[in-house]
Formats: structure tokens, C-alpha cells, sequence
């Protein structure tokens, strides 16, 4: 048994790149294929019959005819666990219904790769009974596109905090959408002179924003990145808005009741935020979105700063976060992570990279000469170390027995 199933929830910009990612994968690794099993959006879905590989040639297409009911969170977690080979559940939405399923689909064994930060910066009770349930059932859950996108940041802290180091800070530019703006907006290479509205409505076109861009503009996505870190790096925070956090949402537009029409009303507070902007510029400085964790003092928060022009958060480029880690072992040279945050490719290779580090983590436990050891056993990371004593393989029941046999790796 060389092969994982796939169940993919979501299917818009980042799910679209993904199952493209996939496909290419697949062609590209024919022996070793990810099977896709499912696709699904929010109403309808394409499901295979008897665990049969979903054809991803004309994905599209198939998925806009197909009549199928998308199955609930619950009716999922049931199918799923019914599968004959190891199944992850890649959750390309922004759901908070699958957010809250993640318990039952961990419970169940289904290992879980995500970007998707509702399950991780919501309640801490949700957080914590996911962990649980992940290590009661050995459930592998990935989510490092949740921060940053694909740059590597939650294997970066985790690589930190598992072998040892003290974290005292970290602070950054979190949002691909936020850095966009500010960096378009204010720019460090001369005065600004472009409106405010205008920018923002480029950043979604763009897909930089969340699927609603308010998400971004009133700080809550960059709160979210910073609860998940903050807890990765041992701190309990209740939730993503137990912390200041700085909202860009002019006051008359916090009753929109969607996302064009908080668009459409934008532009009238223009020249509200543009003051700050000269402000800013009349000390040679930029204005930037940043947040920042203090270990020590237990503090994080979320807050618009003036920079110099020579500070690394004034020469960001486009949509690029930058996370800047504090240990003690670095010493006063932070490691600096730093690179595009945002945008559908490089969300999904973050993701399809968790995928195959899922999928092959799962399927060493199948190898005679690695095996699985969990870290930190209320956390779901896992990392592989060679055996000396060899599992034998049961290529009927893909189950290990035990060996006698010195291995010689
Ligand atoms: N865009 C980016 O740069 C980044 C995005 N992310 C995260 O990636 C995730 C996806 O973002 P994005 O692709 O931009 O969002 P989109 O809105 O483009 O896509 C969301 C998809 O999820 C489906 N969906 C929503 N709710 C449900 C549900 N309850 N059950 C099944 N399907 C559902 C939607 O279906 P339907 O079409 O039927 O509505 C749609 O296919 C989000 O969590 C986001 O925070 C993370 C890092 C960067
Ligand atoms: N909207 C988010 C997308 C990634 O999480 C951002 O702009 O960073
Ligand atoms: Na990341």
C-alpha cells in the first residue's frame, strides 16, 4: 500500500489551485498517486463510488454539473472512516462548521491538511479538543498555510520549540492583503498618492483578501495568525479577540451587510486614513500592519506603526509577509522568514506539501525501516527516526507485526 485518499472540501481559488496541483502531481508520479475521492463545495459535490479515484481531468467542469448534495461535516467523518486506505481531509474552505468537525474527523482517525485557521484560532476549548482527539487516535493535522501561506512558518516555530529553543518574540507583517496595501499605498519609495478604496479593491482582485475582505481589513485575520503562533509557542490565548487588535473598518461601514456593499462604501473614507499617510511621510516614514507576540510578557497585539524607510517592514514587496523569530539561541539576529503570504499557488503548495508530508509519515509506519514517533503527545507533529529492530509488512492488511530482524539502516 504506497497510496492516501483524498477528501477535498472547497473548491474556490486556493481548492481550485490545489486539485490543479494535485493532477500535476499524479501525472508527474503515476505509481504514487494522491487519490482524490471526493470533491466538494458548499451545496453540491462529486463523490466516488466504492473509494474508486476521482478523474481530474476536467475537474471543473464535472464539479458545476454535478447534482450530488455535498455531505455535512457528520456525514463525511462516517463515509471517510470507512475508507481502506489512509484518508486526509483537506479543508480548502473558511468554514467554521468543518472548523468545529475537526474533533470528530480526528476522533476517527482522519488525518487532516489544511489553510483553513478557523479550528486553531477560534475557542481554546476547540483548539485543545483537537488535540486531544488527535492524540488519542494518532490523527496527523497540518495546517501550515494557515499562517503565511506557504512559507514555511509554522514548521520554522515548531522546528524551534521541539528541539529546545526559547521563543521570546515574534513580530511581523502577517497579511498578504495588508502588506499589499500598505506597501502600494505608502510606499517607501516616495509619497503615496493612490486611494485607499482603490487598493483594496486590487487586493481581492488580485485573491489576496478572504473570500469577504472585511475579514482582513478589521485585523481579525492577522489576530487569528498570531493566536495560532502564540499557542504553538505555549501561550493559552481564549481567543483571537482576547488581545488589542486594530480594525480598519471605518465606523459607518461596520453595518454593511456584505462585502460589496462595504466596497462600494469605501471610497467616502478616503481622506480619513490618507492624513495618517501624510503624517507618516512628513517624518520619512511608512506606514505598515503589523503584530507581535511578547512571550514573556504574555502580550500580543495587532496595530497599524510608522516605520523608517530603512526598517525591513518599510521595503516589503507586493503581497510578501515578513515573521521575524526571537530565540534565545539566535540571539539578537532574529530568523526571518520572509516572502509572498498570499494569493491561490502558493496557499495550495503549502497545503499539498502537507499532504505529502502526511502521506509519507503515514505510509513509513508501513516500512520496515522507520517508524512514527509523536513528539509532544498533545501535539499533532510527528517526525521520523530510522529503527533497529524491522516491522515485517502485511501487504494483504497493510498492518505491521513485529520483527526479530536486526535492521541494518
Ligand atoms: N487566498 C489566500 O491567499 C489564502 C487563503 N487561505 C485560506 O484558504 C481558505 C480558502 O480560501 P479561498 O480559496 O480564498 O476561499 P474561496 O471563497 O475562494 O473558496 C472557498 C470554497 O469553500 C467552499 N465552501 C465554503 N463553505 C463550505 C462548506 N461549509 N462546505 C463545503 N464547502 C464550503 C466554497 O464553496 P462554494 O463555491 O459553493 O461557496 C468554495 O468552493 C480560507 O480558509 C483562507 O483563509 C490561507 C492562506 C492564503
Ligand atoms: N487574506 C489572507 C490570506 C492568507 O491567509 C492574507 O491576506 O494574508
Ligand atoms: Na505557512
Amino acid at each position: 500500500m504506497s497510496k492516501v485518499n483524498l477528501a477535498i472540501v472547497g473548491a474556490g481559488l486556493v481548492g481550485g489551485d490545489f486539485i490543479d496541483q494535485v493532477a500535476s502531481y499524479n501525472t508527474r508520479n503515476p505509481s504514487t498517486p494522491l487519490n482524490v475521492i471526493s470533491i466538494s463545495k458548499s451545496r453540491t459535490a462529486l463523490l466516488s463510488q466504492d473509494f474508486a479515484p476521482i478523474s481530474l481531468t476536467n475537474w471543473r467542469d464535472a464539479l458545476a454539473s454535478a447534482t450530488t448534495a455535498a455531505p455535512s461535516p457528520a456525514e463525511l467523518a462516517q463515509w471517510l472512516s470507512t475508507s481502506p486506505l489512509p484518508v486526509i481531509l483537506v479543508d480548502n474552505t473558511s468554514s467554521p462548521d468543518m472548523a468545529d468537525a475537526y474533533p470528530l474527523f480526528a476522533s476517527k482517525k482522519i488525518h487532516i491538511a489544511t489553510p483553513n485557521k478557523k479550528a486553531f484560532s477560534s475557542s481554546n476549548e476547540l483548539f485543545q479538543k483537537i488535540q486531544a482527539a488527535a492524540k488519542e487516535s494518532g490523527a496527523l493535522i497540518y495546517h501550515e498555510a494557515s499562517v503565511g501561506a506557504g512559507l514555511p512558518v509554522i514548521s520554522t516555530l515548531n522546528d524551534l520549540v521541539a528541539t529546545g529553543d526559547r521563543v521570546t518574540k515574534i513580530e511581523g507583517i502577517f497579511s498578504g492583503t495588508l502588506s499589499y496595501i500598505f506597501n502600494e499605498w505608502s510606499p517607501s519609495a516616495g509619497p503615496g498618492t493612490a486611494a485607499f478604496s482603490d487598493v483594496v479593491r486590487v487586493a481581492k482582485e488580485k485573491g489576496y483578501t478572504e473570500p469577504d475582505p472585511r475579514d482582513d481589513l478589521n485585523g481579525l485575520d492577522v489576530a487569528r495568525k498570531l493566536t495560532i503562533l502564540a499557542r504553538l509557542s505555549g501561550l493559552e490565548i481564549e481567543s483571537p479577540t482576547s488581545f488589542p487588535v486594530h480594525s480598519l473598518i471605518p465606523s459607518a461601514l461596520e453595518s454593511a451587510t456584505s462585502g460589496d456593499e462595504f466596497l462600494a462604501g469605501l471610497p467616502a473614507h478616503d481622506s480619513e486614513i490618507a492624513q495618517l499617510r501624510t503624517d507618516a511621510e512628513s517624518k520619512g516614514q511608512v506606514i505598515r500592519f503589523v503584530g507581535s507576540i511578547d512571550v514573556a510578557s504574555k502580550s500580543v497585539a495587532v496595530k497599524l506603526a510608522a516605520f523608517e524607510k530603512s526598517h525591513p517592514f518599510a521595503s516589503l514587496k507586493g503581497s510578501d509577509n515578513i515573521i521575524s523569530f526571537y530565540t534565545e539561541r539566535y540571539g539578537a539576529s532574529p530568523l526571518i522568514v520572509q516572502g509572498a503570504g498570499a494569493g491561490a499557488a502558493v496557499t495550495a503548495m503549502g497545503v499539498l506539501a502537507d499532504c505529502l508530508k502526511i502521506a509519507g509519515r503515514v505510509l513509513s509506519t508501513l516500512h520496515p525501516n522507520t517508524h512514527l514517533e509523536v513528539l509532544n503527545p498533545g501535539c499533532v507533529y510527528v517526525t521520523v527516526h530510522p529503527v533497529r529492530f524491522a516491522d515485517t509488512l502485511d501487504t494483504n492488511s497493510g498492518l505491521k507485526r513485529p520483527s526479530s530482524r536486526l535492521c541494518t539502516a
